[in-house]
């Protein structure tokens, strides 16, 4: 049987990665029929762009439709069907109605066939390569933490004494309420392992913690409070930074954008709303649009390029025979 030399290449590459590569995967979540779905394929392109090494895993919740699902497949995703999960029955205000869909994201720590995984919203996008937070050490929660200045935190006595943790110095918190608050991370995006025994916890405990009005990011918090680890905001830009501490920020080095502020979602963008006429938003509002717009990174035309299929005629030889193929291969000539 005359071995085609590069279709076999092909697949051996592919074997040989799967076989080295602990299984790790970048992770998302889809809910509704609506337009969060573009959000998803312009972070998939994204990621694709900046040449990840990991695929990106989509958890659906059955009301997304059928063909929402095919776009995903087609373009490159891993879809995975999960089960709502909803908190006790309470009389809480979310900060947003919609927040109440956002406890399915718990799901995500049941995906075991995955030894770590990297939690993306669906209206963020990765502008440069973050594959290095994979191989930082296991056993701590990385999350960047979040800002507490928008109007949405008009409920909490941070807001109303005017506190936030970006900027602990600016005012002091005051003995008289207690304890400052712990360190506090957007749940938009964040660094984990998915375990069987940390899953069942996290749904034992939801089913015994009243609701707040950050829903899920509220209940994470307070679950990972001991092993969270901040990271640097590059890795997840929460737009309100941007006018609420820009000393904090260079927008240069940003590498992760999350389009968490009102009216900056970019498949909807107005420009009408607070703030998003500045020109750094609109700016970051193009450089998605370019990303969802630029058909060569969709999964059908993308082209491994030359470097990424370099495998050593070793490795080719070891999977080939891990393949359970029987090879008489005489060593590649020198020239
Ligand atoms: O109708 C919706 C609302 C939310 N989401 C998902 O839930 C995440 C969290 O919601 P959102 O990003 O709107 O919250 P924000 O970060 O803006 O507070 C989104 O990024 C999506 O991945 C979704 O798929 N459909
Ligand atoms: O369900 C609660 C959500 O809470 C967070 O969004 C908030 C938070 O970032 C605030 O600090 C901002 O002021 C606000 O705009 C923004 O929507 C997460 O991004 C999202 O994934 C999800 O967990
Ligand atoms: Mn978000």
């Amino acid at each position: 049987m005359a071995l085609n030399i590069t279709t076999t290449k092909t697949a051996v590459t592919s074997l040989v990665k799967a076989a080295s590569l602990p299984r790790r995967a970048y992770v998302t979540f889809l809910a509704g029929n609506g337009d969060y779905v573009k959000g998803v394929v312009g972070l998939a392109k994204g990621l694709r762009k900046v040449k990840s090494k990991y695929p990106l895993v989509v958890a659906i919740l059955p009301d997304v439709p059928e063909d929402h699902r095919t776009i995903l497949v087609e373009q490159g995703c891993i879809v995975k069907e999960i089960e709502p999960v909803y908190p006790p029955e309470n009389q809480t205000q979310f900060a947003m109605a919609y927040y109440v869909i956002n406890y399915s994201k718990l799901r995500i720590w049941n995906f075991v066939e995955y030894s770590k995984m990297v939690y993306l919203d669906g209206d963020i996008q990765v502008f440069e390569n973050i594959d290095h937070l994979f191989d930082m050490p296991n056993g701590k929660f990385y999350a960047v933490m979040d800002c507490f200045c928008e109007k949405t935190w008009s409920h909490t006595p941070q807001y109303k004494i005017g506190y936030c943790q970006q900027c602990p110095d600016k005012v002091q918190w005051p003995a008289k309420l207690g304890p400052k608050p712990p360190l506090y991370f957007n749940a938009g995006m964040f660094v984990f392992e998915p375990s069987l025994s940390v899953y069942d916890e996290l749904l034992r405990k939801l089913k015994i913690t009243p609701p707040t009005p950050f829903a899920e990011q509220d209940f994470l918090n307070m679950f990972f409070r001991e092993i969270y680890k901040p990271i640097p905001p590059i890795y997840n830009l929460v737009l309100a930074m941007l006018w609420r501490h820009p000393e904090n920020i260079e927008l240069e080095k940003v590498k992760v954008v999350h389009y968490c502020a009102a009216g900056s979602k970019p498949w909807r963008f107005t420009g009408t709303e607070q703030n998003m006429d500045r020109e750094d938003i609109k700016m970051l509002v193009n450089k998605w649009w370019d990303i969802y717009n630029d058909e060569s990174l969709d999964y059908k035309n993308y082209v491994v390029s030359g470097e990424d299929e370099a495998v050593s005629w070793q490795q080719f030889l070891a999977a080939l025979s891990e393949a359970g193929v029987v090879h008489h291969f005489s060593a590649p000539s020198a020239a």
